[in-house]
């Protein structure tokens, strides 16, 4: 067995008996109420899963197995000449719960490596779609195509030990983020680069092939994804596309369906659409301005109008975080080391000093910061990745990380299926009579 298995199964072995332990002890005890309130608006505050992986901080933002995103920057293991973390560290780190050495680092590196063949079946999937698909929907029937790859699936056909989920669960989690970027680049270079693909380069690492196999070889965007693929892996359990992989893996659905079905939620506007939605924004604004460097002034007027309209400021606002998000800070530092007179990089720090305030007078709004995707595609565009619709495919490919690392975790730890209770507005007016019998089992 791989040494990293080997680790993996131990620690969840240990964290298994210790959550045994945690119950039999405390099993009882109260974690909170819930209002009737959250129940209609969203389960907002109400605690209801575990996820090993990261942990988010309403002010301090989301640490990974405790650590922030500027300890990652200085701890995880770098690309050779790189400054950014490599995200196969942050992978295992997540796995793992324990920071990688280089070695441990390079082994991720050369199972995605060797695992990145993507079967041509896959290709001739995406193929079939017209052109003017939208890159999440690509990526998806990608995904969903790859499905035929399920160790975890066959298996289970045969007859798999509910003892053994937890290791075919991780040879499909590992093959899977292997194969993503691929997928990744195929739909880029066939919607926007006239389907001249071009093969990986074995000596790279995963981001670096990425933005290789997207045809941008420059080490300043290799540095960009790896910064990419390691802020957007993870945000604890209950963002809709973690929570969605987890929920649909609870059925014992494979990687692939599970993985599928979280990336559907990725692709909605308020979850990480937004940063396509951000860069668009932008641009409608200058068009209607008629200028590419808006002043304090005409932005204001902008948001104003955008609010108006009944529509949302894309990439502000959280349903968790009440600070700036810290990956919105470390995208923020690398436009400032790398292209510090970019005008669209410009324009979203002006944004930043602009709309705070104006959201916050409003009174309804929580969160008047901005959240990761407000910042993202301008970086994107500095490099002349200006196809928008395509920005959440990369977002999709770093989430993989988190989001399949929990899944293995969900099956060393033998989590149940999830289901839970859900009312109607009748039931509710009952309840509020008195007659509460119709909650119960
Ligand atoms: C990777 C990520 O998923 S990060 C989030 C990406 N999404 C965006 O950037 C889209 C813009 N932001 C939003 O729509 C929201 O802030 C969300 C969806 C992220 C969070 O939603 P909630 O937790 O419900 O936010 P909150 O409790 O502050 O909402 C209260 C009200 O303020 C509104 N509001 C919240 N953020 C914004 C915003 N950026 N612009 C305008 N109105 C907003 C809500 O729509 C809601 O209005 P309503 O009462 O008329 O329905
Ligand atoms: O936490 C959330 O709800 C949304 C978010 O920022 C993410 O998933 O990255």
């Amino acid at each position: 067995m791989d040494i990293i298995k080997e680790r993996f199964k131990a620690k969840a072995d240990a964290a298994a008996t210790e959550i045994k332990e945690l119950l039999k002890e405390h099993g009882s005890k109260k974690i909170g109420e819930v209002s009737l309130s959250q129940v209609y608006q969203g389960m907002r505050g109400i605690t209801g899963l575990v996820t090993e992986t990261s942990l988010l901080d309403a002010q301090e933002g989301i640490r990974f197995r405790g650590y922030s995103i500027p300890e990652l920057q200085e701890k995880l293991p770098k690309a050779k000449g790189g400054s950014e973390p490599l995200p196969e560290a942050l992978f295992y780190l997540m796995l793992i719960g324990e920071l990688p050495t280089e070695d441990d680092a390079n082994r991720i590196t050369s199972i995605l490596q060797r695992r990145s063949h993507v079967p041509n079946h896959v290709f001739a999937a995406i193929d079939a779609l017209p052109i003017t698909t939208h890159p999440m929907t690509m990526y998806v029937v990608g995904v969903m195509a790859l499905q035929t790859e399920s160790v975890f699936a066959k298996n289970y056909a045969d007859g798999l030990s509910k003892k053994d989920y937890w290791e075919s669960t991780f040879e499909d989690a590992l093959t899977l983020i292997a194969r993503l970027p691929r997928i990744a680049a195929y739909i880029y270079r066939r919607k926007y680069k006239n389907s001249e693909h071009i093969q990986p380069d074995g000596l790279l690492d995963w981001s670096g092939n990425l933005a290789h196999m997207m045809g941008y070889d420059d080490e300043s965007f290799y540095e960009l994804m790896r910064l990419y693929m390691t802020i957007h892996a993870d945000h604890e359990g209950g963002n809709v596309s973690a929570h969605t992989t987890h929920l649909v893996g609870s059925a014992l659905s494979d990687c692939y369906l599970s993985y599928a079905a979280g990336m559907n939620g990725l692709a909605g506007p308020l979850h990480g659409l937004a940063n396509q939605e951000v860069i668009k924004w932008i641009y409608e604004m200058q068009k209607e301005i008629g200028s590419e460097e808006p002043t304090a002034e005409q932005i204001s007027d902008y948001v104003q109008k955008t609010l108006k309209s009944g529509k949302v400021v894309p990439g502000y606002g959280h349903a968790v975080l009440r600070k700036t998000d810290p990956r919105f800070t470390a995208q923020m530092e690398f436009g400032k080391k790398h292209m510090p007179d970019d005008k669209l990089v410009n324009t979203v720090w002006k944004i930043y000093d602009t709309v705070p305030p104006i959201l916050q007078s409003l009174g309804k709004i929580k969160n008047p910061w901005p959240n990761v995707d407000a910042h993202s595609g301008a970086l994107l565009v500095h490099y002349g990745l200006v196809e928008y619709e395509f920005y959440t495919v990369l977002f999709a490919v770093s989430r993989a990380l988190g989001v399949l690392a929990s899944l293995i975790w969900d099956r060393g730890l033998a989590f149940p299926l999830e289901r839970p209770k859900s009312v109607t507005t009748q039931s509710v007016k009952l309840w509020l009579e008195g007659k509460d019998e119709i909650w119960e089992g």
